[in-house]
C-alpha cells in the first residue's frame, strides 16, 4: 500500500513524486500568479456560481484539511460560465492554511502568500461522477479564494463553531443548510489556468479559477483553524498546520485574467 501522504518532512510535497510521479507533470498546481504576466481575455465570461444551502451535508476532518461536502446528485449547486463550458457541480470545499499568519495559501500572487486559501471543488456533469471526472483534462473546476487577516468572518465562524466535534482525523458531523455563497468575495474577478489537484493523486484535471479579491478572516479565527489535528484519536496529537503545497513550475502555461 502506498505510503500515506501528508505535509510532514517524511511524507510531504517533496516526497509525493515517489508514489505519484505526475507530481513532476506539465500542468501541476498551485502556481505563483504574476499579475503583470497574466493576459486579459475579454472573451472570458463572468463566473456564475449558484449554490443551494439545502445541498450542504456534513463537515469532516479528513486528515489533510476539513471539508464540507455537498449532495451532488442534482444541478442545485453549480458553477457555469467563467472559463468553462457546460455545468460543473459543487462536490466539496476545504481550506489550506499555515502555522502562522504569514503563510498558508497554495497559490501566491507575485510571490505573496496569504494566511489561507479556500477551495470550492466542482466536477463536470458531462461525466457520470466526481471520480470519473477527476480523470479527465476538463473534469474539474476549483474556485480558489484567498483569506486575508482583517475583520472576523461570520461565515467562517459557523464552521469554527463545530471544530471541537471534528478535532481529530476521521471525525465528522452533520452541517446542514450552510450557504457557501456567504464565503464569496464581493467581486468575482479571477485568474484562470489549466492545472491539477494540489494533493495526491495530483490529477491534471483542474481548471483553476483564482479570485483576485480576498475575503477577511481574523487572526483569532486563524488560530482556531490550527486547533484541528492531522492525527486520529488515540494517536500522538499533531496540529493541522501548513497543509499547503508550494507553487509548482509553470512549464509554459499561460494565465488569463477576467479583468483589466
Ligand atoms: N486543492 S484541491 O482542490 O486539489 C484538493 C485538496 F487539496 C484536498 F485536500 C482534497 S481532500 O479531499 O480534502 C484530500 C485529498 O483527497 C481534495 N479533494 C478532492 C481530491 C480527491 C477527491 C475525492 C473525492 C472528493 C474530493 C476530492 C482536493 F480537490
Ligand atoms: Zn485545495
Amino acid at each position: 500500500m502506498a505510503q500515506p501522504w501528508g505535509y510532514a518532512e517524511h511524507n510531504g510535497p517533496e516526497k509525493w513524486a515517489q508514489n505519484f510521479p505526475i507530481a513532476n507533470g506539465p500542468r501541476q498546481s498551485p502556481i505563483d500568479i504574476i499579475p503583470a504576466k497574466a493576459s486579459h481575455d475579454p472573451g472570458l465570461k463572468p463566473l456564475k456560481l449558484k449554490y443551494d444551502p439545502s445541498t450542504c451535508l456534513d463537515i469532516l476532518n479528513n486528515g489533510h484539511s476539513f471539508q464540507v461536502t455537498f449532495a451532488d446528485d442534482t444541478n442545485s449547486s453549480t458553477l457555469t460560465d467563467g472559463p468553462v463550458s457546460g455545468t460543473y457541480r459543487l462536490k466539496q470545499f476545504h481550506l489550506h492554511w499555515g502555522a502562522t499568519d504569514q503563510r498558508g495559501s497554495e497559490h501566491t500572487v507575485a510571490g505573496v502568500m496569504y494566511p489561507a486559501e479556500l477551495h470550492l471543488v466542482h466536477w463536470n456533469t458531462k461525466y457520470p461522477n466526481f471520480g470519473e471526472a477527476a480523470k479527465q483534462p476538463d473534469g474539474l473546476a476549483v474556485v480558489g479564494i484567498f483569506l486575508k487577516i482583517g475583520d472576523k468572518n461570520p461565515s467562517l465562524q459557523k464552521m469554527l463553531d463545530v471544530f471541537d466535534v471534528i478535532r481529530a482525523k476521521g471525525k465528522q458531523t452533520s452541517f446542514p443548510n450552510f450557504d457557501p455563497s456567504t464565503l464569496l468575495p464581493d467581486f468575482l474577478d479571477y485568474w484562470t489556468y489549466e492545472g491539477s489537484l494540489t494533493t495526491p493523486p495530483l490529477l491534471e484535471s483542474v481548471t483553476w479559477i483564482v479570485c483576485k479579491q480576498p475575503i477577511p478572516v481574523s487572526s483569532a479565527q486563524m488560530a482556531k483553524f490550527r486547533s484541528l489535528l492531522f492525527s486520529a484519536e488515540g494517536e500522538a496529537e499533531c496540529c493541522m498546520v501548513d497543509n499547503y503545497r508550494p507553487p509548482q513550475p509553470l512549464k509554459g502555461r499561460s494565465v488569463r485574467a477576467s479583468f483589466k
